[in-house]
């Protein structure tokens, strides 16, 4: 009897965690679909974020490459997004041939009031960056986990920060002391030892401890030696759709 209770208890608890992925995956896809659909134009540039949403942004352009012919070239932000490209029949180019864009589509790792993202979940977030500022402009897509009042309300891993590898002592050390909380190096699954970049870098993930100004935040950490980038994306977005768990898309504009 005990065993048949902790089996169905088990069950129960598998089925919930499928039925919450299915939602969040759901969401994902609205919210790329929708950005899609009003932001990337016949003859456009271009810029292609990395993570688990825009594969479903992805997804939409080479629908639309089919369905309408639609002619546009890509620009990816990381090794995962160039591969989705190259799979996707859609045609690459870099920063070297279309150093200008006319908009980048990517995700986030959590959305605050102001538009402040926290970008980098999946160590990217410096090439994301670059991409994001060569484009004219800067879409962003969410499923509604990542819809915030604040940062750190819903997302805990902390804000990513890539540095020069012989550098990560001394600035974990500079942002837990004039900042406060921890910074702590990824470390990588199924491989020894820390995440490693695609830049060949180190990412420290600071754990703050209280609500900052992410501008001069971001400011004086980019300023430390061997600080590659933050993932903090300040004043940089134009939009955010998010996808929600009714079905429905809610879009946040930047006045
Ligand atoms: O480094 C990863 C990127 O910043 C992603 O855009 C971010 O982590 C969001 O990823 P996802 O779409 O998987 O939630």
């Amino acid at each position: 009897m005990l065993l048949k209770l902790i089996k169905q208890a088990a069950f129960n608890s598998i089925s919930r965690h499928k039925t919450t992925v299915a939602m969040v995956d759901a969401a994902k896809r609205l919210a790329a679909r929708a950005a899609v659909d009003e932001y990337v134009k016949n003859g456009q540039k271009v810029g292609i974020g990395s993570g688990s949403t825009i594969k479903f942004a992805v997804e939409r352009i080479a629908e639309r490459t089919k369905d309408e012919s639609l002619n546009v070239v890509c620009v990816p932000t990381s090794f995962q997004a160039r591969e989705l490209i190259l799979s996707s029949g859609l045609v690459l180019e870099s920063l070297d041939t279309t150093p200008v864009l006319d908009v980048a589509i990517d995700g986030a790792d959590e959305v605050d009031k102001d538009f402040v993202l926290i970008k980098g979940g999946g160590g990217c977030l410096t090439q994301e960056k670059i991409v994001a500022a060569a484009a004219k402009k800067f879409i962003v897509i969410a499923d509604y986990r990542k819809d915030s009042t604040l940062l750190g309300e819903q997302y805990k891993k902390g804000i990513p920060v890539e540095v020069i590898p012989m550098a990560r002592v001394p600035i974990k050390r500079k942002i837990e002391s004039n900042f406060g909380g921890k910074a702590e190096l990824r470390m990588a699954i199924n491989k020894a030892g820390p995440v490693v970049t695609d830049n060949g870098n180190f990412i420290l993930d600071w754990k703050f401890d209280k609500v900052h100004k992410w501008s001069e935040v971001h400011k004086e950490i980019k300023l430390m030696p061997g600080v590659v980038e933050t993932g903090l994306f300040v004043d940089m977005t134009n939009a955010v759709f998010f996808g929600l768990e009714d079905g429905s898309v809610k879009t946040k504009l930047v006045k």
